[in-house]
Parts: structure tokens; sequence; C-alpha cells
């Protein structure tokens, strides 16, 4: 569905990445991790068609890109950006509405009725309650939903998501991920996400990219990236990794730098 292909970007002087080759499977999660600055965000840009690389080629089904129209890859591509909507003048339901901007013709009018679909996009991210409200009076998280009930009505066939947990509290940041992986299953969406959370990355994607100073640093299913020699190379932190009791799926436990049988009292 999309594969990046020896991705190189370079600004002023600097390569911010260097080298990044991978692709993704329809209907498959793969989710981007690394510490600050390494490159997660420029990728995004750069796998949504925003932005070109310095070398190397982005093909979306097989096509480069940055060749496909703009309106066209807007029906196809959507992403949820790092903090979610600006907050506006707007009430929840017109945001939500925009979705549908490449749908629509010059008129603002659509072929298909989509009053349903917004209806039941409000209704999953548990926004009916406010959804005659301006944005601009929701808090950080309220906001965060909008924006991925805005992308649900888009339909689109790949969603990138750029640390859409910011703001949440565990339980929304849970009931998102619920909610993009039951589309991905439902629908054959293909989902990329740039997650912090290691071990929610873990629980919902297939496969991990671990980006360290713009370079991949390693790749593959989360049982082979969750380890503690990795994550204190790529991250610096010293980790502890169990399998989850109901999953088994591997999950971290931070420790402190200096482990309570080598601290002072
Ligand atoms: N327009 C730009 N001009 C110069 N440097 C840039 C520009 N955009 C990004 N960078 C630099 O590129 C590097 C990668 O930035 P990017 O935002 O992709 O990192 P990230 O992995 O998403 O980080 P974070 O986890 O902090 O969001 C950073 O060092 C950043 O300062």
């Amino acid at each position: 569905m999309i594969e990046a292909k020896q991705v190189v970007k370079r600004i002023g002087n600097r390569d911010i990445l260097q080298e990044i080759s991978f692709s993704v499977g329809i209907g498959r999660m793969y989710g981007i991790i690394g510490p600050n600055g390494a490159g997660k965000t420029t990728l995004l840009q750069l796998l949504s068609g925003t932005d070109a690389p310095t070398s190397g080629e982005v093909l979306f089904q097989g096509q480069a890109i940055t060749s496909i129209k703009r309106k066209d890859l807007a029906k196809r591509v959507a992403v949820l950006q790092q903090g979610g909507i600006p907050a506006a003048a707007f009430t929840v339901r017109e945001v939500v509405q925009m979705g549908r901007f490449p749908f629509q013709n010059w008129l603002g009018e659509e072929s298909a009725d989509s009053e349903q679909l917004i209806d039941d996009a409000i209704e999953t991210m548990g926004l009916t309650a406010l959804a005659n409200r301006q944005v601009d009076q929701l808090s950080g998280g309220e906001r965060q939903r909008v924006a991925l009930a805005k992308v649900m009505v888009q339909e689109p066939e790949l969603l990138l998501l750029d640390e859409p947990t910011t703001y949440l509290d565990i339980g929304y940041q849970v009931q998102l991920l619920d909610t993009v992986k039951r589309w991905q299953q439902e629908r054959q969406l293909t989902v990329i996400a740039v997650l912090h959370d290691l071990n929610l990355a873990a629980h919902y994607c297939d496969e991990l990219l671990v980006l360290q100073h713009g370079r991949t640093a390693a790749d593959g299913p989360p049982s082979a990236i969750m380890k503690p020699e990795l994550i204190l190379d790529v991250f610096g932190a010293r980790a502890v990794i169990l399998p989850h009791p109901e999953t088994g799926v591997p999950q971290l436990l931070l420790a402190p730098s200096v482990p309570p049988s080598e601290r002072r009292s």
C-alpha cells in the first residue's frame, strides 16, 4: 500500500532522515517510535505527500506520492496531526463536517449523503453532547477526539497519526486506539502512527520502526523491538520488559537510572 525507498530528507546541510526504507501492506498498523528529534514527524510528512524527500521516493499503491493530485490524495490519505485541531470559532459538528471537504464540489455539495456518517463519527468519539459547542471552548483532549471524528468521516485508505494520544487521559488513549484498530480490521484501513507510549505501540501495532538520529535503528514485530538493550541504546533509559499477564505482549517497566541496590541512602 505504501512504501518508502531509501528516503533521505536534508534540511540546510543536515540529513534529518537517512536512507529510510520500509513497506506497509493494506490493513496493517505500523508504528514509528524514537526519541525526540529523531525525525518521526518529518517522515510522516513525506508519507502524507505534503513534503518531498531530497532523494529516494515514497510510493502510494505503486505510484510516486508526489505525482498524485492533491485533491485525490486528500480523499485517500488522512492525517491526524500532533495537537489535533486548532481552537477555532466553529462548532464540533462543523469541524467534523470539514472532513468531507475533499468529496464536495465547488458549491459545497456532495453526491452521497454523509449526514449519517457524521452522526456516527460524533457518537463513536463520545461527542454527541458537545456537537453544538464551539471547539475553542473544549479541552485539549476533547479537541483531539473531534480531530479523530473529522478524519473518520473522510473514510481514508491510509490514516497517518502523529502522537494521537497526546492530551488524552488513559481511558481515551485506549478508546482512540481501539477505535482505530476496529476500523483497521473492519475496513482494511492501513494505519501508520507515531507513538511515544511504547507499551501501547506494542499492543496495537503489527510492526514497529525505531528511528534514531534520522536512521533506522531497528524494525520488526514488537517482540523483536521491546528489548532492554535496544531501549537503553536508543532512548538512554533502563527498562525491564515483561509479558503482559493477559495478552502476553511485551511491556516495558521503566527503572531509575541508578538501581536501588546501588543507591546511597
Ligand atoms: N524546518 C526545519 N528546519 C530545520 N530543522 C528542522 C525542521 N523541521 C525539523 N527539523 C529538525 O529535524 C529533526 C527531526 O524533527 P522531527 O520533528 O521530525 O522529530 P520527531 O522525531 O518528530 O520529534 P518529537 O518526538 O520531538 O516530536 C529535529 O532535530 C528538528 O529540529
